[in-house]
C-alpha cells in the first residue's frame, strides 16, 4: 500500500516496543500506537493480522472504537473460525469483510514483509450474504491495486480447499522433519548433511511460525481431519505397493501427481486454490507504479 502510495496515512500496532519501532524505522507506518483501541480510531479500513486465536480479543478490544462506515478485514488462514470470533463483535453501520491472501512466508515480523509480497497472488474474500456492495468494490479495488488476483467465495469452501492446498501439506512437511530429527539422533547428522532439494523444502516450511500454525490447525479442525484421513488412506495404498512390489500402481500414481503439477504450471498458478471453483474473479488489471522499489524483500531473507 506504501509503494503504490494507495493510503493517505498508515497507522499500526503491536504488542511488542521494539515491533512498533520497527514499523516505524523501516517505514511502514507512519504512526503506531501502544493498543489496537488507539491505532482504529478515525482509520477507513482496519486489517487485522494477528494469529487466528487472537482474532476474537482483538475484535472485542477495536469495537468500541471502529468509525461509522469504515470496514475491517482481516488476513488469517482459517476463515470459519475468524468470522465466528470476529463478527459478533462488530457494531452495526461498520462492514466486515473476512480475507485470506495466499501469499506469505515462513518468516514473521514487520521485516518480513516486502512489497511485492502480494503481485500475482491470490486474496480470497469470504464475504457474508447482505455485504454491503460499495465497501466490498472499495476493498476489492484496493487488493487489485496492490497487484492480487481477488476471488470470492464461501467461508466453509474456503476452509476446505485450504485445508488441501496450505495446510495439511504444512503438517505433512513438520512431520517430515520431525521424523528426519529423530533419525539423525540414530545416524549422527547425516541426514541434514545429505538433505537433498526435496527435504530442505520441508524444512523451510517446518520453520514457520509454530503460534500461527497451532492455532490454524486448532481452528480448522474438521476441514483438516478430513483430508487428514484422505491423505493416510493414500499412503497406506502406496505402502502396500511397495511392500506387493506392485510397480504398475506406483508408476500410474506418480503419473497421474506429474500432471497436477504441470497443470498448475501451466495455468501460471502459485497456489492451486483456483481449481476448486470460484463465485468470482478479478484478476489483477492494474500494477501500481514503484511497487517494491527496494527490491523483493528489503529483510534480505529467504523466502
Ligand atoms: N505467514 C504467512 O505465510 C501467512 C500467509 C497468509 C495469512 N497469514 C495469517 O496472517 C496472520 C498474521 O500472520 P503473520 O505471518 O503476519 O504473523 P507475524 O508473526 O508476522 O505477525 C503477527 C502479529 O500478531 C501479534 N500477536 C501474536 N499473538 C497476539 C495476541 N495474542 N494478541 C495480540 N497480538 C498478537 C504478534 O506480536 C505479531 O505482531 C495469521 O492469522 C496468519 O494465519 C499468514
Ligand atoms: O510459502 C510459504 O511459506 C507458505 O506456506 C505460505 C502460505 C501457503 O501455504 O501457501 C501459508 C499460509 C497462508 O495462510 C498462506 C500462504
Amino acid at each position: 500500500m506504501r509503494a503504490g502510495g494507495l493510503a493517505d496515512e498508515i497507522v499500526g500496532t503491536a504488542r511488542s516496543a521494539e515491533t512498533r519501532a520497527t514499523a516505524l524505522e523501516i517505514g511502514i507506518c507512519d504512526r503506531v500506537y501502544d493498543t489496537a483501541a488507539e491505532a482504529v480510531q478515525g482509520a477507513d479500513l482496519v486489517v487485522l493480522a494477528v494469529p487466528v486465536g487472537a482474532m476474537a480479543a482483538i475484535a472485542a478490544e477495536i469495537a468500541p472504537h471502529l468509525a461509522a462506515g469504515a470496514t475491517v478485514t482481516d488476513v488469517g488462514s482459517v476463515k470459519q473460525a475468524v468470522i465466528a470470533a470476529v463478527a459478533p463483535h462488530i457494531p452495526a453501520g461498520v462492514h466486515f469483510i473476512p480475507g485470506h491472501p495466499l501469499a506469505g512466508t515462513e518468516h514473521s515480523g514487520p521485516r518480513s514483509g516486502f512489497a511485492s509480497l502480494f503481485q500475482n497472488r491470490w486474496w480470497l474474500l469470504t464475504p457474508a450474504e447482505g455485504t454491503d456492495p460499495a465497501a466490498l468494490a472499495r476493498l476489492l479495488s484496493l487488493l487489485v491495486a496492490m497487484g492480487a488476483n481477488v476471488d470470492v467465495m464461501d467461508a466453509a469452501h474456503h476452509d476446505l480447499v485450504l485445508a488441501v492446498t496450505s495446510h495439511t501439506p504444512h503438517l505433512i512437511a513438520y512431520t517430515m522433519v520431525g521424523v528426519a530429527d529423530d533419525l539423525r539422533r540414530v545416524t549422527d547428522s547425516e541426514v541434514i548433511r545429505y538433505s537433498a532439494a526435496g527435504f530442505r523444502d520441508f524444512t523451510r516450511i517446518a520453520a514457520s511460525d509454530p503460534t500461527m500454525w497451532r492455532d490454524v490447525f486448532l481452528n480448522n479442525k474438521e476441514a483438516t481431519l478430513d483430508i487428514l484421513g484422505r491423505f493416510t488412506e493414500e499412503l497406506f495404498a502406496l505402502q502396500r505397493a511397495i511392500r506387493l512390489g506392485d510397480g504398475e500402481h506406483l508408476h500410474a500414481y506418480f503419473t497421474r501427481t506429474r500432471a497436477i503439477r504441470r497443470g498448475i504450471i501451466e495455468a501460471g498458478q502459485d497456489t492451486a486454490a483456483a481449481d476448486f471453483g470460484r463465485s468470482a474473479q478479478v484478476q489483477a488489471g492494474v500494477k501500481p507504479a514503484g511497487v517494491n522499489p527496494a527490491g523483493v524483500n528489503p529483510a534480505g531473507e529467504e523466502h
